[in-house]
């Protein structure tokens, strides 16, 4: 009797486990871990993923149901995927079919019936003289069996195939593998694939060059179609319309030198390749600089000897980590490896994906948000088919199915948006890192300003379940200087009479650029606006006396609360530091900003980029590349200008307003502010002109804004990181946020008090609980609970807790079993928890 056990796909917490499943004989052979299966539950068919096999001879057990059917012929998971998800939902305390749903391309999540078709190479195979294969001999036969099988019907069920031929999943499963049998969705389905009308010489490129001359001269147009087509071979089937647009012939012209026999058109399958029809400028492995070069040789050590490690590479902006990536991919794509990079979604700008292309071509597999699911879906199955070796893409990218993964880099690795903030609530980092160690490859996590937790973890024992070793390179590539920062007080500029949102100097450079016709980046960081309040005479910002984090605005009840502690107080009227009335809620939008700059500077050209220019696909990349042809002298955004972008011609940045981050409600806002500021000041001079920074700035004292502009990282982080050991946050303690929401306020009080009184209970029965004060090192501490920043979403008040830990004590667990119990005990009453480990945003 053969058992599979099964994460079966039913929302509800009691089958968060597998059950056990028949393995009818029949499917025996195709029944892999990682395989997708349907199977009864209660009086439905629900899908499942196969988590283990076991042979149960001991047999006797109550009568198990059968699996009714395999979904994919491929198993869309590989074992490692499998363990990987295991380790999620205990890291994450999610549920363990979330995470591998997690890992899977939309396209397969529906139920979408898969069908089989003769793939590209059907052609050459199943000859028995095929020597490439001798030992597959005797499975020739089946081959071909098989072969004309698929022929005859043209497309084929799973059922109908695995239903016919039982006993030869490892021969059908080969031929997939080669490309003889291909899968797919259901024609109904539009994410099926598709196809393309292709044209091919049909005889020798020799015998075609010879036969030009035997071309009269009113062929003139055929001799000009089979001479480009013996020009392009290499490139061979080409797409008909992209033959006919390129030479601007007709298509019975084509026709007529098929009917000669010179050509063949017939119809291919296409991935829907997003890139399609642009052109990558191919690029070589630029000689690296002796920094670079050190870095590389070290990271190179552990990819050849295949080891699990982590490094933490700490570049300066333009110091060219791009570089050391590419040549690190190389490195592992020789050794018939794969890799994947990481890059945060905002970032996943066509210049950074021509880097990739230009190296590594049409093995680039690229996976983002903006894609349709079904590019999504041929990008997923390059990889998964083999003919991709590099996945460049955002945050569930970490899943890419490569069999043998080398090298996973992470670029940007501080960015917040590596934490997927719906469930599984992962952070893209750890599972970077946990896939990495269990597959043997390393890990590159690459910054110019590298998080406090993983900077901490490089020099010091950590919570956190990684050290990295730390790889620095402290000068830019090109050997040009790190731009010069100007900070601008804009207390001052109020004082002296300029109510404008540009001070003087920033007035002054943009003057200089237009004239000089360099360009400009400006960033406006909207993050936070409107909801601190801040003294526009004095900088003075209301905090929670508590917590030191600032106070947010509530407009309906007209109070300041802490997000934290649940301290509130009366909005002031006036400042309480100066007295002045400029007290106010701070909000300037993108466009004001532009219409500013119209004002004043008359013809000046800008280029908005920001959510309401940019939710069109396609959008971002064309306002850059206007941008990079210098259509426009500014270039004027939120966060989306600040990364990654590498523009020559750009002498100036300037920041509209530094300090708006800084007064979140989030014990990271000097972190983000940071971080901001130096990647976006990173943006100029870097390349022969020699670049300008102007910050503006209402708290232009605050250590994030003076080490931003001295370019000083050590310095912010030796001073951050004494705060953050001095209020017990990470890294020197892990974050659990625990938000609870139910349709009734009263009740959601007294559950959310229960919450954290029981939860404090078990603590305090394990010796965990107490004040992180304590010199012991396994500590656990619990804030709230307090109204969540979003007290009410959907109908649902939401109250929330914080719980602080560190050491080697299960706080996971118990937070989650505490979550449990009190579902439990008042089920049908509509209360959800929320379990959010390592939050990146508590608001
Ligand atoms: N070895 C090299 N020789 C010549 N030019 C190089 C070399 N390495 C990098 N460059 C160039 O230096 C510039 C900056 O490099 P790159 O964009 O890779 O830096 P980065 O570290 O990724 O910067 P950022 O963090 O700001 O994105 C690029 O124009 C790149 O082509
Ligand atoms: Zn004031
Ligand atoms: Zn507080």
């Amino acid at each position: 009797m053969d058992i599979a056990k099964v994460i079966v796909d039913v929302p509800v917490r009691s089958t968060d486990r597998p059950f056990d499943y028949l393995i009818p004989a029949d499917l025996k052979l195709w029944i892999e871990v990682g395989s997708r299966v349907a199977v009864p539950f209660g009086h439905r068919t629900v899908q499942g993923f196969v988590v283990s096999l076991e042979s149960g001879e001991t047999g006797s057990g109550p009568t198990l149901k059968p699996i009714q059917e395999v979904l994919d012929l491929l198993p869309p998971l590989s074992p490692e995927l499998v363990e990987l998800g295991d380790w999620m939902s205990q890291r994450y305390a999610c549920r363990r079919i979330s995470a591998l749903q997690a890992m899977l391309p939309t396209a397969l999540k529906g139920k979408a019936e898969r069908l089989i078709s003769l793939g590209e190479a059907a052609e050459e195979a199943g000859s028995p003289e095929d020597e490439l294969f001798p030992l597959f001999l005797d499975t020739d036969q089946e081959e071909q069996q098989i072969t004309d099988f698929v022929r005859r019907a043209g497309e084929v069920s799973m059922k109908q195939l695995t239903r016919t031929f039982p006993d030869a999943a490892e021969t059908v499963k080969f031929m997939l593998r080669r490309g003889v049998l291909s899968e797919s969705q259901s024609i109904k389905d539009k994410m099926g694939k598709k196809k393309l009308k292709a044209v091919d010489l049909a005889i020798g490129v020799a015998a075609a060059r010879e036969s030009l001359g035997s071309f009269p001269a009113r062929s003139a147009r055929q001799k000009e179609v089979l001479s480009f087509l013996i020009d392009m071979e290499p490139m061979l089937p080409m797409p008909m319309k992209d033959l006919l647009s390129v030479l601007q012939v007709t298509a019975g012209t084509v026709k007529s030198l098929e009917d000669k026999g010179f050509i063949e058109i017939s119809e291919i399958e296409v991935y829907r390749d997003p890139y399609r029809g642009r052109d990558f400028k191919p690029s070589t492995p630029l000689p690296l600089t002796d920094e670079q070069e050190s870095v590389y040789k070290r990271i190179v050590r552990t990819v050849d000897e295949q080891r699990h490690e982590v490094f933490l590479l700490h570049g300066v902006t333009g110091s060219g980590k791009t570089e050391i990536y590419l040549q690190c991919i190389q490195r592992v794509v020789d050794q018939g490896r794969q890799a994947v990079v990481l890059v945060p979604e905002i970032a996943l700008t066509p210049q950074m994906v021509e880097r990739f292309k230009g190296r590594f071509g049409s093995g680039v597999a690229v996976m983002h948000s903006r894609l349709s699911v079904g590019e999504r879906y041929d990008e997923w199955r390059k990889i998964r088919e083999g003919k991709a070796a590099v996945a460049v893409g955002a945050r569930s990218a970490v899943f890419a199915p490569f069999a043998n993964l080398g090298l996973i880099i992470m670029d940007e690795e501080h960015e917040g948006s590596y934490k997927q903030e719906e469930n599984p609530k992962y952070h893209a980092r750890d599972v970077a890192v946990r896939r990495a160690e269990q597959g043997g490859a390393a890990v590159i996590l690459g910054s110019a300003t590298p998080s406090l937790e993983s900077y901490h973890a490089s020099r010091a024992q950590s919570d956190i379940h990684f050290s990295p070793v730390l790889l620095e390179m402290p000068s830019r590539a090109l050997g040009n200087e790190l731009p010069k920062v100007h900070v601008v007080d804009m207390r001052d500029e109020l004082k002296e009479g300029n109510r404008s949102m540009f001070s003087r100097r920033l007035h002054a450079a943009l003057e200089s650029r237009l004239e000089r016709g360099e360009q400009t980046v400006l960033l406006l960081n909207r993050r936070g606006f409107s909801t601190f309040v801040m003294c526009r005479s004095c900088g003075y910002v209301a905090g929670c006396p508590e917590c030191d984090i600032s106070l947010t605005y509530h407009a309906r009840s007209d109070n300041l609360r802490c997000h934290y502690c649940g301290h509130a107080e009366p909005s002031p009227k006036v400042c309480p530091e100066c007295g002045s009335e400029h007290i106010r809620f701070f909000g300037t939008g993108t466009q004001r900003v532009e219409e500013e700059l119209g004002k004043l500077f008359p013809g000046i050209r800008v280029i908005r980029m920001d959510v309401d220019t940019t939710t069109e696909k396609g959008s971002h990349e064309k306002l850059l590349n206007q941008f990079r042809d210098k259509k426009a002298d500014v270039l004027l955004g939120t966060q989306m200008v600040a990364k990654g972008l590498d523009f020559p011609d750009v002498t100036l940045v300037g920041v509209i307003t530094a300090d708006s981050a800084l007064n979140l409600p989030d014990f990271r806002a000097a972190e983000k502010t940071f971080q901001l500021l130096t990647q976006v000041a990173g943006r100029a001079g870097r390349h022969q002109l020699p670049g300008e920074v102007v910050v503006q700035s209402y708290t232009p004292e605050h250590y994030s804004i003076i080490h931003a502009s001295g370019h000083d990282y050590s310095s912010f982080v030796r001073e951050e990181l004494k705060h953050r050991k001095e209020l017990h946050y990470p890294p020197y303690c892990r974050l659990i946020l625990v938000t609870l929401s139910h349709e009734q306020l009263p009740l959601l009080l007294r559950l959310a008090e229960n919450y954290a009184l029981n939860l404090q209970g078990k603590a305090r029965q394990l010796r965990w609980y107490g004040s992180l004060d304590k010199l012991s090192t396994d500590a656990l501490d619990l804030l709230g609970p307090v109204a969540s920043p979003l007290p009410r979403l959907k109908g649902r008040y939401r109250f929330q807790c914080i719980i602080k830990w560190r050491g080697a004590i299960d706080a996971i667990g118990l937070a989650k079993q505490v979550a449990e119990e009190l579902e439990d005990s008042v089920r049908d009453t509509g209360l959800q928890v929320s379990i959010d480990v390592d939050p990146q945003m508590l608001m």
